[in-house]
């Protein structure tokens, strides 16, 4: 069992993360965790905080000469933000009642957060419930991806439309996996832009649009899809309902904040169209064994890896904290009042996209190890390839 676990406050001295079940011997770079780590930091929409914030991992555990222990990983990411923010996070602090954060924003946490857990400050809850927490699962899905390199998986994600600005579908929904080593290519060029887009025009409309929302105060959503290839047949099983891949990947992606509506490869098309047109016809050829010459499942069928490129698409929701702020109702007065104005992103989907690609792959890294599992990356090794 591979588990991940996070703690820590937005504004607090930092974040941890705990990882175990991972095997001896795995080879880690901590470089390549930062670099994920500056991924998410970019993108265009971001606000103030990432100006400040220069995340780096700092291992406690499980790691010595630079390879894994075997035993659990744990890591801190400091918060660099912290010291701007000691007074506002002190309970004992003066001003206290004044520093309350009392008028809930419509669309996050807030108002629910207060009520469940008896709070009569909203800090108390907007401090957890912060995407924050992302950039832990961002080093642990980084440190997964790594394992998983070992045995040719990778993960790859792009950003697919901004508010009402969408990829034009003909470029990559309709999914050839004859040409999939294209697509990679300009996804992994788009890794170097702005808004993460593969196609320069619609990017620049994105961006415009972000820029347009940014003036008038208000927010934007969008969606992004996430490619997993390499990906052997058979993770996941049919068998019971919990242990469905797209199922267990559905989980983690919806865990993400904001996150409001995830697709498995042409899941919403397929709806549309007769079964003639949407099941992937199976071929063999020696050499290639069994492939599919579309991939309109997106990698999954009956709850398994069927070999092919895993596909998911996950739409985001505009960001709640509005510069414009909505309507709302003091907790202690409950007089209507505008929301609280938290210093915010515009808009946070190519920011997000790291954070899908990192919580997908650390469920198939969970997978893999429930499928291929042992104590030492050697053990693992060889029954992987005695699968393959
Ligand atoms: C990378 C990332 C950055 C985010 N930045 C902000 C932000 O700056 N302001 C904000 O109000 N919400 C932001 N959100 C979204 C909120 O965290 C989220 O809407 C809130 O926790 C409520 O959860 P829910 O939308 O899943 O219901 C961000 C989400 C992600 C993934
Ligand atoms: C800190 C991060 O994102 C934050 C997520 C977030 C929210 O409400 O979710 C609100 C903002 O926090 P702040 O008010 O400190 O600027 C974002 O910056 C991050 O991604 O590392």
């Amino acid at each position: 069992m591979l588990r991940i676990l996070t703690a820590g406050e937005s504004h607090g001295r930092g974040l941890v993360g705990v990882i175990e079940g991972l095997p001896s011997n795995v080879p880690l770079k901590l470089e390549l965790i930062n670099q994920d780590l500056r991924r998410r930091q970019q993108g265009y929409g971001r606000g103030g905080r990432m100006k400040i914030e220069k995340d780096q991992i700092e291992v406690m555990s499980g790691i010595r000469g630079g390879k894994t222990l075997g035993s659990p990983i744990s890591f801190v990411i400091n918060n660099r933000d912290y010291d701007n923010w000691r007074e506002h996070m002190d309970p004992f602090q003066e001003n206290k009642e004044e520093r309350r954060v009392t008028r809930p924003r419509p669309g996050h946490a807030d108002l629910t957060g207060q009520m469940k857990y008896n709070f009569d400050d909203i800090r108390n809850v907007l401090e957890r419930s912060s995407a924050r927490e992302t950039a832990v699962r961002t080093a642990a899905g980084s440190i997964v991806k790594q394992f998983l390199k070992c045995f040719n998986i990778e993960v790859y994600s792009h950003v697919v439309s901004i508010g009402d600005v969408q990829l034009n579908k003909n470029s990559n929904m309709f999914f050839d996996t004859q040409n999939s080593d294209d697509l990679v290519k300009l996804i992994k060029k788009a890794d170097e832009s702005p808004v993460r887009c593969i196609d320069q025009e619609t990017e620049a409309a994105m961006i415009q649009a972000i820029d347009e929302a940014k003036a008038d105060g208000d927010s934007l959503g969008g969606v992004f899809e996430v490619h997993i290839t390499g990906v052997p047949v058979g993770l996941g099983s049919y068998v019971q309902w919990d242990r469905k891949l797209d199922a267990k990947l559905s989980y983690a992606l919806m865990s993400i904040q904001g996150i409001k509506g995830v697709e498995i490869g042409e899941g919403f098309t397929n709806t549309t169209k007769p079964g003639s047109q949407v099941h992937d016809e199976i071929y063999h050829q020696e050499g290639q064994g069994y492939h599919r010459k579309t991939n309109f499942a997106g990698g999954i069928e009956g709850g398994m890896s069927n070999g092919e490129t895993i596909i998911l698409r996950c739409g985001m929701k505009p960001i709640p904290t509005l510069y414009k702020p909505l309507r709302t109702v003091n907790i202690h007065t409950k007089e209507v009042e505008m929301a609280t104005v938290e210093r915010s992103d515009t808009c946070a989907v190519p920011a997000a996209s790291i954070v899908g690609e990192m919580v997908a792959i650390s469920v198939i890294g969970e997978e893999f190890m429930r499928k291929f599992g042992g104590d030492s990356l050697e053990e693992i090794m060889k029954r992987w390839k005695d699968y393959i």
